[in-house]
């Protein structure tokens, strides 16, 4: 149960003052995202952490500003001009003070509050950014105008909060603070010892610091306040982690040995033979089954390294053993592709295979759950579907979870809460460096496929400018001529935000006047259905240049596609650049990918696609990534953050994982039930985090 202090934080958004259905939905989009699974709290909000901080102190003169600066200036105002009838002018208000006049400018502006906000004669203490225009200075529609008996009310430093469009600064502040009022005095569940060593405040204190910074350097995740708060959630994770481990290892597994019979027929099957790498992994996945207690092994490989494979001998072990094996992907579209790859080799070697996601329904439904519940399906490939409580399963022994980070601890759990301990084998593709493989999958073992199949060519990697499409199109009929397969890869337009990204669509409707009904389309609102169309024209070479979002990013594999074109790449992180790019050089034909960016590019950016030509080397990508993360990312558009993580930041604090870890087993050594007062605290701090599904396997016993 969730400890009653903590019930202040849990309440919905709506509780507190002026935030209404309107406001609340605009603030859900910001701390959980649209379309979530729970809606934001309090304690949301309490974790929504600046990004920056504004220095609002008193500047030299209006004089002295700088084109485009935030400065506050003390002046007096002289004289208003309104906007005259029926026109579009905004309205000014001039200004000046020793040095030189100012213009303060307002659209759409009430002419009775401006009276009563800056009457003339009067001195105002006006803060915001400075433009520059035809010689005189001016400030549209100012941050903050205070008059001189209200000057405490100015903010010296001002923290700067993430945002999405439709919410104002001043409201998100306004609710943040009321919510970090609500935070009550909570017992320390970290060693005291250690806060000490690290000179780190409490938990309360450190809240108010973060949110509350007296210098602009004071927004950095090194300083103190901001560390402590990081550890605290890296340990309410590797607790969390921990717990999850251990019940998971109590419930015994079972040893299961096959005779190798289906494994040959899949062996014979395969047009190519396994690599070193992907005999290995499946020799140390042999080897956990063999044991009579349960496996926890991560099977990690670079973008098209061919861990499907592995994979599915995976399955056929189990099945020789009379097992059946759920299949996990991330998405609707990859269960569907998994299905298609693996169902001729299944087959051939005598498996039932059924798939099961959200859009099944009705009979069908019902016919392979029956199935599954009967033992006559050995390998399901699904989606959330597989864990929804209906599905019942004979005998399910292996749990193959790809791309396990989109989903949760809980949701691992629940499928493999259908076997009687079920062995799990987590696929990624994503390269995650050593460090992080410990925060999200916590101590699991690891096979790396480190190698790609032989006679796999290089992607040629080329970055040009937006404005030289004509040269990309040429070049694009060229290919085509010679029988190529396009990807075309569009940024999402996220809802309202007024990016100027080329949609999907009108990408399509401009590829497809140029090169007519060999342009296909695929993208997320599209009907599943019509997803599935579009991928299967493509596949069968129907359509030639698959115009698509990222939808296509993880998994998706047609092998004889060999060009890949990513419009506004400045705007992907390097691990989604190289996933995507991934799509492509999955044969043994030589392949391309055409970097499109709009300049001029952000230091970051201009790094990120240095490398992206530079390197096609997965890990290294990945640790390059979290060099540049947290490099200054445009305010405004979402943060990067480290996913999964809120508070810390691992280039920051990566450096505390181990400390964690080693401080989340020592906990559970001394106090494995968390009965004690630290205890107690700790399950304080599970709750904080997010982490309730730990505690809730710690009532489970
Ligand atoms: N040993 C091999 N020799 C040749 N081709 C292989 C080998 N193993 C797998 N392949 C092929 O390589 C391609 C990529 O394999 P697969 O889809 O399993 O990659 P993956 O590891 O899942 O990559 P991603 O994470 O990008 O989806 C497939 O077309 C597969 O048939």
């Amino acid at each position: 149960m969730r400890p009653d202090i903590l019930n202040p934080l849990y309440r919905s958004l709506q509780s507190l003052e002026g935030i209404g259905p309107k406001l609340e939905k605009t603030l859900g989009k910001l701390l959980v995202g649209s379309g979530a699974e729970r809606e934001a709290r309090i304690l949301d909000l309490v974790f929504h952490l600046p990004a920056a901080a504004i220095d609002r102190s008193l500047q030299p003169g209006i004089a002295k500003a700088p084109e485009g600066a935030i400065v506050t200036l003390k002046a007096w105002v002289d004289r208003h001009q309104p906007t005259p009838r029926h026109s579009r002018a905004p309205y000014k208000v001039f200004c000046h003070d020793e040095t030189g006049e100012i213009a303060l400018v307002f659209f759409h502006a009430k002419e009775d509050w401006l009276q009563k906000q800056l009457p003339v004669g009067e001195t105002r203490y006006v803060s915001g950014k400075v433009e520059w225009f035809n010689g005189q200075a001016q400030i549209v529609h100012p941050d903050h105008i205070v008059a001189e008996a209200d000057f405490a009310e100015l903010p010296l430093i001002e923290p700067v909060y993430p945002m999405t469009a439709g919410l104002s600064p001043k409201t998100l502040r306004r609710v943040i603070d009321e919510a970090v009022g609500l935070v009550p005095d909570l017992p320390e569940w970290q060693d005291a010892a250690w806060l000490k060593r690290q000179n780190w405040p409490g938990f309360t204190v450190a809240l108010h610091t973060v949110h509350h910074p007296e210098a602009a350097a004071d927004i950095d995740p090194a300083t103190p306040a901001w560390s402590r708060l990081a550890f605290d959630e890296i340990l309410a994770g590797q607790l969390a982690l921990a717990l999850v481990r251990k019940h998971m290892r109590k419930t015994a597994g079972s040893a299961r040995t096959g005779d190798g019979s289906i494994r040959q027929k899949i062996l014979a099957a395969l047009p190519f033979s396994l690599t070193d790498g992907q005999r290995q992994a499946v020799a140390e996945i042999e080897a956990d089954l063999a044991e009579p207690k349960r496996m926890l092994r991560l099977l990690q490989g670079d973008v098209g390294s061919g861990k499907t494979v592995v994979a599915l001998m995976a399955a056929a072990a189990v099945a020789e053993a009379g097992g059946q094996t759920a299949m996990m992907a991330p998405t609707e579209l990859l269960a569907r592709q998994h299905l298609k790859t693996i169902t001729p080799l299944a087959e051939a070697a005598g498996l039932t295979v059924a798939v099961l996601t959200g859009r099944d329904k009705g009979k069908e439904r019902k016919a392979v759950e029956a199935a599954l519940a009967a033992g006559e399906i050995d390998i399901v490939v699904g989606t959330h579907a597989l864990f929804q409580s209906a599905t019942a399963f004979k005998n399910l022994a292996l749990a193959i979870v790809d791309e396990q980070h989109r989903f949760g601890v809980h949701q691992r759990l629940a499928l493999t809460a259908k076997g009687s301990g079920t062995d799990v084998l987590v696929m990624t593709a994503t390269p995650i460096p050593r460090t992080l493989v410990l925060t999200y999958f916590g101590d699991m073992d690891v096979s790396r496929l480190l190698e790609k199949p032989a006679g796999r060519k290089p992607v040629k990697t080329s970055s040009i400018a937006l404005d030289r499409m004509g040269e990309v199109l040429d070049g694009l009929n060229r290919a085509l001529a010679d029988g190529a397969k396009v990807y075309w890869v569009c940024p999402l337009v996220e809802e309202s935000e007024a990016l100027d990204a080329a949609a999907a669509e009108d990408r399509y409707a401009a590829l497809r006047a140029e090169f007519g009904d060999i342009v296909g389309l695929v993208h997320g609102r599209m009907k599943a259905a019509e997803k599935d169309t579009a991928m299967a024209d493509f596949l069968a070479g129907r359509t030639k240049i698959l115009v698509s979002t990222t939808v296509i990013e993880v998994g998706v594999d047609v092998p004889d596609a060999t060009i890949m074109v990513i419009e506004h790449a400045e705007r992907f992180g390097l691990a989604q650049l190289h996933q995507l790019r991934g799509r492509v050089g999955r044969g043994d034909k030589p392949s391309t990918c055409l970097l499109l960016y709009k300049g001029p590019l952000s230091e970051t950016a201009h790094a990120r696609l240095a490398i992206m030509r530079e390197t096609e080397d997965g890990f290294r990508i990945a640790e390059e990534d979290l060099k540049l993360r947290g490099e200054g990312e445009v305010l405004g558009t979402r943060q990067s953050g480290t996913p999964g993580f809120r508070v810390a930041r691992i280039e920051a604090h990566g450096h505390l994982l181990e400390a964690a870890r080693d401080d989340a087993r020592l906990i559970l050594e001394r106090d494995p039930e968390l009965g004690g007062t630290r205890g107690d605290a700790l399950r304080i701090l599970l709750y904080l985090f997010g982490r309730d599904e730990a505690v809730r396997l710690l009532r489970a016993g």
